[in-house]
């Protein structure tokens, strides 16, 4: 049975925007991911981890899937994995970060994977993208263009122009 998943990339080191592109093709490159929908890409202040750190490129898509909540989490570490990414700081920076959104209509949180992702409430770079996606889209039931414009980082948030 497959299901609609919404994920989140973002990426502050190298060609970012190249990275972002490369990764969604990763993503679907699986007969087991189907795209549906892109979001436009966002420039965005980096959130939490350290100040002095590159601006993010921020995106969502929608995907359907038939892979299991854990088997696409692993398969979005194998994308990030290999578009070089690696772990030492917390919210550091990072060629590529991809997080899962929402399963469906699913809400777990087994210790290892929380769906939906426990900050995406707050985070207007992934909220505003989500909002221009899919104008209809909620969390947690509100539409998710309210929670972008409360969120505390709404500011820091552009659309991306490459070239720029
Ligand atoms: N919904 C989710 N999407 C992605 N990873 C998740 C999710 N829920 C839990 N995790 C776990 O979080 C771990 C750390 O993920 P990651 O290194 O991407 O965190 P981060 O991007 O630095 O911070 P944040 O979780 O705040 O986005 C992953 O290995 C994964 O096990
Ligand atoms: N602007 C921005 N800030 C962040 C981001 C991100 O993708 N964009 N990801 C984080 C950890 O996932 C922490 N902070």
């Amino acid at each position: 049975m497959s299901v609609k998943a919404v994920l989140a990339l973002g990426s502050n080191l190298g060609e970012r925007s190249d990275t972002l592109s490369l990764a969604v093709a990763d993503l679907v490159d699986s007969p087991r991911v189907r795209l549906c929908a892109v979001s436009p890409v966002v420039q965005t202040k980096p959130v939490g981890g350290p100040e002095d750190q590159p601006d993010f490129l921020n995106m969502v898509i929608e995907v359907e899937t038939d892979f299991e909540p854990h088997e696409l989490l692993a398969h979005c570490h194998a994308v990030e994995d290999k578009h070089h990414r690696t772990r030492e700081v917390r919210w550091g920076p990072r060629t590529l970060d991809i997080d899962i959104i929402t399963y469906g209509d699913l809400s777990m949180d087994d210790g290892t994977l929380t769906i939906p992702h426990p900050r995406a409430h707050e985070r207007a770079f992934v909220l505003q993208p989500w909002a221009w996606m899919d104008s209809h889209a909620t969390l947690g039931g509100v539409p998710v263009g309210e929670l972008a414009a409360a969120a505390g980082d709404f500011d820091g948030l552009v659309p991306f122009e490459p070239g720029h």
